[in-house]
């Protein structure tokens, strides 16, 4: 096996370490707001307004132009290309209000899931073909980050080795594109929480999916410390029968972590992947408080567990802007406790926050 290969340049290092840096930066996550036009579809029927890309743009600059308290919890946003694109009211570009807040803008890159042929309903994420064109203009238009999906499922005989290395492939080369085009690419291997599975089987899937990813990276030069990592947090399948504890959650991810993810890495930015907002918020405090090492930021990259109580505050009404946008705060000022740790549960109370956010294999 070669090993002959070129580091990125010094300068490209640096740029890189330090996007990744100020992302999880002390008390600081994500809004993940890359939904793409049939997911947003789902989340807009659900408060009984029309999928049209004006109600999509409203939405959008109801979230950006929140008050720019927003950012002491809130040091980046995942945009969706359309959204990249479009106007406030007044004409200010939707990515302007971000960056007048200090909010580093980013952009979902893949081009969503497909079947893997022969598999037992497993799939691969698509999207390398023309990706370094399309990084190359992101960076020209303002985005200093890249989010790339890939989605694992446990069942009887899954996630396959077949699943498992060719999502860890497609996630290295997508990885390794960003960094040419001075993009820190945000790795995303989501095992799903569909399933009876407990909680050591989701965190054993976890481990072999993450060492798996992390071996591909390696193989194929990907700069660690200008990546992050976005993975599922290790809990028990939806429909387990037995119960667990946040500690219990929060000991094994970061013991799924410890094992697996190289300590290059700066930090790790959780999906919140169908859990409640309290949930979410609660689980991420717990992983902050367990009694393990942690040699890397512990941060939040959530859509659902921060934009339900938006979404059911606003309804697609004006008058219940501010009203939305204050559910927004109040989710943001909660997780950003739980990053630090000092999260006191049920102490920020919004208006969906017990509500479960799970959808049925969320691979779309
Ligand atoms: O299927 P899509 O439209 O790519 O959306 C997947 C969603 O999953 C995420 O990766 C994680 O979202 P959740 O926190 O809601 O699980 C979001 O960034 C993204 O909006």
């Amino acid at each position: 096996m070669s090993t002959y290969f070129q580091y990125p340049t010094p300068e490209l290092q640096e740029e890189l370490k330090k996007i990744a840096q100020a992302i999880v930066a002390p008390g600081k996550g994500i809004l993940a707001a890359d939904e793409s036009t049939g997911t947003m579809g789902k989340r807009l029927q659900d408060i009984g307004v029309e999928n049209t890309e004006e109600n999509r743009r409203k939405y959008r600059q109801l979230l950006f132009s929140t008050d720019p308290a927003i950012s002491e919890n809130i040091s980046g946003v995942i945009l969706f290309h359309e959204t990249l694109y479009q106007k406030a009211d007044d004409g200010t570009p939707l990515v302007a209000l971000l960056e007048k807040r200090g909010i580093i803008p980013g952009i979902k890159v893949d081009k969503g899931v497909v079947p893997l042929f022969g598999s037992e309903d497993e799939c691969t994420t698509q999207g390398l073909d023309d990706l370094a064109q399309r990084c190359a203009q992101y960076k020209k238009d303002g985005c200093h980050f890249a989010k790339w999906r890939c989605v694992l499922k446990i069942g009887r005989n899954t996630p396959s080795y077949q699943a498992i290395l060719e999502n860890a492939n497609v996630l290295a080369r997508y990885a390794s594109i960003c960094q040419s085009q001075r993009i820190v690419p945000i790795v995303e291997p989501e095992v799903l929480p569909d399933g009876e599975h407990d909680l050591d089987r989701a965190q054993k899937v976890t481990e072999q999916v993450l060492a798996a990813v992390y071996k591909a990276l390696s193989d194929h030069h990907v700069y660690l410390e200008g990546t992050l990592l976005k993975p599922n947090m290790v809990t028990a399948g939806q429909s387990c029968k037995k119960t667990y504890t946040p500690m219990d959650i929060g000991r094994a991810t970061v013991t799924a972590l410890l094992r697996t993810v190289p300590a290059a890495v700066p930090g790790v930015t959780f999906l919140s992947g169908g859990q409640s907002e309290e949930e979410a918020s609660v689980n991420l405090n717990a992983i902050n408080t367990v009694d393990l090492k942690r040699p890397w930021a512990l941060t939040f990259s959530y859509g659902r567990a921060l934009q339900a109580s938006v979404l059911r505050a606003w309804a697609g009404k004006q008058e219940n802007l501010l009203a939305g946008q204050q559910e927004l705060l109040k989710r943001a000022k909660a997780n950003g406790l739980a990053v630090r740790g000092i999260y006191e549960a049920g102490s920020i109370p919004s208006l969906a926050s017990s509500k479960s956010n799970f959808v049925k294999s969320h691979a779309y």
